[in-house]
């Protein structure tokens, strides 16, 4: 599929445990949706062999984050499995005024945070097939040693467990279907929580994968738990960032075409 369409701005937020094929996901909608802008987030993580700087991340020390973060240049972030994640906040906005849809791969502490501050964007849960699935994945991709990938299975927990705070789930279990409905919804009408607790229309998410650890069944749509911080992050800074921090137009994935991408992402 090869959509030039545009369709209105919005920010949409995709989220899932680790290893769930995030990236894959985006790689594919990059490819053929080059109407979508994906955020560019700043790590402390050390970069992966494959990775390169201001294009999958900006890779950042300790000292240099909490700068960006205590003066309020981004949007959310949360440390996860040991280390920090942000989202640059100018570069979303700009985007967002421009009138390009914003996507953002970012983890269930960041997601609460984009809710409380944008309660009009969409939250989208990528879901993995199985939960033995998603462990195959992990130890599968190879990026990461036991320790680490045993501190991500924690986590994933936590994450599957809070999948009926999403406005959509789409379940991962082919890259290339997943991708089209992920399209779907960036180009797609779309009833936040907030317009649908004052329209009555009741649940309007898509089924449940059923996953979380609690094995509690996804309702679709849920205002609870809804603009909570989550575990040990705070909410982000209210400044806005010096403009050209991150904007540097030769590392913008935006620019890439799809050969280009295919080439930088794992
Ligand atoms: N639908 C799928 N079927 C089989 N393998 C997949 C699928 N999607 C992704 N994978 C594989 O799973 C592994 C993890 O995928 P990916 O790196 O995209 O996950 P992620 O959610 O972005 O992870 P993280 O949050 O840790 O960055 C990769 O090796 C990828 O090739
Ligand atoms: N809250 C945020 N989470 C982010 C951001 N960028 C990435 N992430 C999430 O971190 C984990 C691990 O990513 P990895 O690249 O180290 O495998 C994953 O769940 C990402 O979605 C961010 O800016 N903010």
């Amino acid at each position: 599929m090869d959509d030039d369409a545009r369709p209105e701005a919005r920010l949409t937020v995709l989220s899932g445990p680790s290893g769930v094929g995030k990236d894959s996901v985006i790689e594919s909608v990059r490819a053929r949706s080059h109407w979508v802008w994906l955020s560019v987030s700043v790590t402390t993580r050390k970069k992966r062999e494959n990775e390169v700087d201001g294009v999958h991340y900006y890779f950042v020390d300790r000292v240099e984050f909490e700068r960006l973060r205590a003066s309020g240049q981004l949007l959310e972030w949360a440390e996860f499995a040991g280390n920090l994640y942000g989202t640059p906040r100018a570069a979303v906005e700009a985007r967002l005024r421009e009138g390009v849809p914003v996507l953002l791969k970012i983890d269930l502490q960041g997601a609460r945070q984009v809710r409380a501050a944008m309660p009009e964007a969409q939250l989208v849960f990528l879901a993995p097939p199985s939960i033995e699935e998603l462990k195959r994945r992990l130890i599968g991709r190879g990026t990461e040693d036991e320790d680490t990938i045993a501190r991500r299975l924690a986590h994933a927990d936590e994450e599957l467990a809070a999948e009926a705070e999403f406005d959509r789930t789409i379940v991962n279990d082919v890259v290339e279907r997943a991708a089209d409905e992920l399209v779907g919804l960036l180009g797609s009408s779309f009833l936040t929580p907030a317009q649908l607790s004052s329209t009555r229309l009741g649940s309007a998410g898509s089924s449940s994968t059923g996953l979380s650890s609690a094995g509690l069944g996804s309702t679709g749509f849920s205002s609870t738990g809804l603009g909570s911080t989550g575990s040990g992050a705070t909410g982000p800074g209210s400044a806005e960032f010096g403009a050209g921090d991150f904007e540097s137009g030769n590392l913008d994935p935006g620019h890439l075409n799809p050969g280009q991408l295919n080439s930088v992402h794992r």
